[in-house]
């Protein structure tokens, strides 16, 4: 089995927890409250930028000019094409894209982006790895949808379901596990460990990620209650 198979494999409980979270049912049966995904997409465009910005760092942490065309293509599909799952959650739920974006992430959303930046820092291998259950989830779950239950034709989200299930998004997930199993063969132990550790960690924030656009998390504080400027 390769090194990515055998992830995927070892992480089936995490991939149905994404599959089974109400945020994606809600995706699925069309029922998804309009705050949630107004919540998810705004969110989400930051994260999407952290995306392109890890692309950059995989740019610079090329060894030849294949991986850099590879990186290259990825930033051009996350510029260009990731825009339109976006775009159909906005028209879904009848608001304009420039009015969902928001600036700041909220603590899970920026968790998972530290986490990939320090994937970044740590080496090419682990960056790969700590990347990949974000095409992987989705693509999954997607692929999965159209062909087990697929969403109504009247369903809102429909052309979300259907972008993920493309002949196209399927190639780059192809792509990308050959080139983490490519790195993998490379690594040594303790790096294809903390590859591992890196997969593990960004499968855990993709199920979280749902949690937090369900839950609209913000910053507020616990129960409402802040210990900033409280007298001891
Ligand atoms: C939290 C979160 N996780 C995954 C995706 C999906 N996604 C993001 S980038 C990309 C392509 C990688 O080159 C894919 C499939 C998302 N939008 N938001």
């Amino acid at each position: 089995m390769s090194f990515s198979a055998d992830l995927g494999a070892k992480h089936k409980d995490l991939f149905e927890s994404f599959w089974a979270h109400p945020f994606l049912r809600g995706l699925h049966d069309g029922t998804l409250p309009r705050e949630c995904v107004i919540h998810y997409v705004g969110q989400d465009h930051q994260y999407l930028n952290a995306f392109i910005r890890c692309y950059g760092l995989g740019v610079a942490r090329s060894p030849d000019r294949r991986w850099m065309a590879w990186f290259n293509e990825q930033i051009r599909f996350l510029l260009e094409d990731e825009q339109h799952p976006h775009h159909v959650m906005c028209e879904a739920v009848g608001i304009s894209y420039d009015d969902v974006r928001q600036e700041d992430l909220v603590p899970s959303a920026q968790a998972y982006v530290n986490h990939m930046e320090l994937c970044a820092r740590d080496s090419l291998p682990v960056l790969m790895a700590g990347l990949l259950p974000c095409p992987w989830t989705y693509i999954w779950a997607c692929t999965r949808a159209m062909s087990e239950d697929p969403p109504a034709n009247d369903n809102p989200f429909h052309g979300w379901w259907a972008f993920y299930a493309t002949d196209e998004v399927q190639n780059l997930l192809a792509e990308f596990q050959r080139g983490v199993d490519e790195l993998a063969e490379r690594a040594s132990p303790s790096e294809r460990d903390r590859m591992a550790r890196a997969f593990e960690r960004s499968c855990h924030h993709e199920v979280r990620f749902w949690e937090m656009a369900w839950s609209l998390e913000s910053w507020t504080p616990p129960r409402g209650k802040t210990m900033i400027g409280t007298a001891h």
